[in-house]
């Protein structure tokens, strides 16, 4: 068997046009969404996320607002940034693009965000909605996932899924989003601490990889026909990406994510996709 692929770049180009259109009627009727970003140190890959979801931006329309602070700053004036954009009115939604430099108090970052603003669903009230089945934003790479598994018609309902991580952005709200009624699967939630990694994913529909482990998902791990996502974002010498799943897999898998050109990209689609969201429910309450 040759896995299908799970086009991330087709994908989140088909949500781009989508959005296109939408901003353009946000703009007739005097509303134009502005998506802020809030960027501590100099990590070259969080730089790079940072300015595709500015290209992004701009391709569907938005504002964007861009906020940099060197890898020194401290705890309050990252907060006082985080202030500055809670009320500036130009800037609808906005991100903290994680991780923060050691030493920073993430969850107090995130607590500060107004989570009328929080255009990542990583607030702990958004993230509570989620719990409570209330409306919410959805965090980005999970219900990227989500998307990405629909658009190719992978079958979610009743299917047991095995997510590998427990990180914020990931593995800790991708189960909450799968077991809701409107996907309605099973979902088995592995980490560190699992015993027998293979043995749950030798009975998975469906992997989310999400470890950081390089190539950790192997072929004999994977049942026939299953469809495997590749999350992790491991780097060799040369900066190229190394995913969670082994090369090998795709001849066992019917469906894969490529890494990258998978979920990286559904990861910027949904950003948009909630910051343009937010924007229709402000309109409507006008
Ligand atoms: N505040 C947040 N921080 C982080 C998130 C997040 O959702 N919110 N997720 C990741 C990083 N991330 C988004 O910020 C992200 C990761 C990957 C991509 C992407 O387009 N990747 C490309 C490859 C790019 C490359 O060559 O390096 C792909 O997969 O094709 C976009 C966004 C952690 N932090």
């Amino acid at each position: 068997m040759s896995a299908q692929i799970l086009d991330g770049k087709a994908t989140a180009a088909a949500i781009k046009s989508d959005l296109t259109v939408r901003v353009a009627a946000l703009k007739e009727k005097g509303i134009t969404p502005g998506l802020g970003t809030v960027l501590v140190g100099d990590d070259p890959a969080s730089q790079k996320y940072v300015a595709g979801k500015h290209r992004d931006c701009a391709q569907v329309g938005l504002a964007s607002i861009q906020r940099t602070l060197p890898a020194t700053a401290t705890q309050e004036e990252i907060e006082a940034v985080v202030r500055e954009l809670n009320e500036d009115p130009a800037c609808t939604g906005y991100i903290v693009q994680l991780p923060l430099p050691k030493g920073i108090d993430e969850n107090r970052i995130l607590e500060l965000m107004d989570p009328a603003k929080d255009a990542d669903g990583l607030h702990p009230t958004n993230l509570g909605r989620l719990v409570l089945n209330e409306p919410a934003p959805l965090p980005c790479t999970p219900n990227g996932i989500v998307t990405l598994l629909r658009a190719h018609g992978v079958e979610i309902n009743g299917a047991e899924v095995v997510v590998v991580g427990r990180g914020v952005t990931i593995g800790r709200p991708m189960p909450l989003i799968l077991t809701r009624r409107s996907e309605n699967a099973t979902v088995t939630q592995c980490h560190t601490g699992t015993r027998d990694l293979s043995a749950h994913l030798r009975n998975a529909d469906i992997i989310v990889a999400a470890a950081g482990v390089p190539h950790l998902i192997k072929a004999e791990d994977v049942k026939p026909g299953a469809a495997v996502l590749d999350v992790g974002v491991s780097r060799n010498g040369e900066g190229k990406i190394l995913g969670d799943v082994d090369p090998g897999v795709a001849e066992v898998a019917a469906w894969i994510s490529p890494n990258p050109g998978g979920v990286g990209p559904m990861t910027r689609a949904q950003l948009l996709v909630n910051v343009v969201e937010a924007a229709e429910r402000a309109a409507a309450a006008l």
